[in-house]
């Protein structure tokens, strides 16, 4: 089993009248890209400074590549990247001459730091920009420098909190691509905070969904559909000709399907497991003729929204 990276126990933060963390439980493995999704408010912020060691919790514990961040912050510091949603570099250094500046303020002789810049800036698609000012990069080319700076030190973990804000979909996806890259060639552990569900599916092995401080569910796109929704964890549509009252009570019939509605010429069958070969046999044994049938796969995106629709509706008519 891998070992884990990073581990959250039960931390809670209290601002004055605030709980904005309540005993928060999360392991993140070695090597893995882990998502951090929720709404404005959910705590993802305060749960990273805690874990960089910026903050540090009302009660619980924190360990980040072994190590405690409140008692040891530079070692963390050392081993673990932070990429903010805005990195404030020099506007009038070029992108080379902001790494060299760091490097230095880390105690990094001239030489290695020059050496250490050019190889990352090759890494995140920059040398041709090293020697542009800084003021005329775009924010995508901003926050490639940003994580060129977080590379310059060989990070175990990359934190990154909302990176892809105001960034055209062409950066975005640039962006992503070099993430998920650093992970695979790297070993890099990564952890993304977002609310972007899109780019979260698009290259997180596991995500955890926050909510009031609160991790609610975590795990993959399916998991977090059967923690969410344990009930209707799967839809199949059908379309098969002709349905009538004895098909749809043979399809109710089978074990795990929980209710079949119509929609229009086409059945949907909402089921706990995936029967969709014992519904499509069911059709055939009636003889009828099957047109059409395909197991709705939910998206990250439909996830988090039917569930937070259902989560009003429900505080609604509480
Ligand atoms: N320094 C602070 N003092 C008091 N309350 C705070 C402080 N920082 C955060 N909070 C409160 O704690 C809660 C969680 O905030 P946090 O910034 O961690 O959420 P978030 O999920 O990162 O949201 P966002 O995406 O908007 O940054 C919020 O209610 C926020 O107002």
């Amino acid at each position: 089993m891998a070992t884990s990276i990073i581990e959250l126990k039960e931390i809670t933060k209290q601002y004055d009248d605030q709980l904005a963390v309540d005993h928060l439980s999360l392991s993140i493995k070695k090597g893995e890209i882990f998502g951090l999704l929720g709404p404005n408010g959910a705590g993802k912020s305060t749960t990273i400074l805690m874990m960089l060691g910026l903050s540090e919790p009302t009660s619980g514990t924190v360990h980040v590549c072994g190590l405690n961040p409140t008692r040891h912050p530079l070692g963390v510091k050392q081993k673990v990247g932070y990429l903010p949603d805005d990195v404030g570099f020099y506007q009038h250094m070029t992108g080379l001459e902001n790494l060299m500046y760091t490097a230095a303020l880390n105690g990094m002789s001239r030489e290695a730091a020059y050496k250490r810049a050019m190889h990352v800036l090759d890494q995140v698609g920059l040398v041709d920009a090293a020697t542009k000012k800084n003021g005329k990069y775009s924010r995508g080319m901003r926050q490639r420098l940003g994580l060129a700076d977080v590379l310059m030190k060989k990070p175990d973990v990359i934190i990154l909190d909302e990176p892809t804000l105001g960034i055209d979909p062409e950066g975005i996806r640039e962006l992503l691509q070099l993430i998920r890259h650093l992970n695979e060639q790297d070993g890099i552990t990564v952890l993304l905070s977002s609310h972007q569900l899109h780019q979260v599916q698009q290259i997180c092995d596991r995500v955890g969904i926050f909510v009031k401080g609160k991790l609610l569910a975590e795990g993959n796109i399916e998991s977090l559909a059967k923690q969410l929704f344990f009930e209707d964890t799967f839809v199949v549509n059908v379309f098969a000709d002709p349905i009538d009252d004895s098909l749809i009570q043979s399809i109710h019939d089978i074990h795990g399907v929980n209710r079949v509605e119509m929609n229009h010429s086409t059945m949907d069958v909402y089921c706990q497991e995936d029967v969709t070969p014992d519904i499509a046999r069911t059709i055939i044994q009636h003889d009828r003729a099957l047109y059409h049938i395909n197991k709705k796969n939910y998206g990250l995106d439909e996830i988090y929204h039917r569930y937070f629709e259902g989560r009003e509706l429900n505080e609604a008519t509480k």
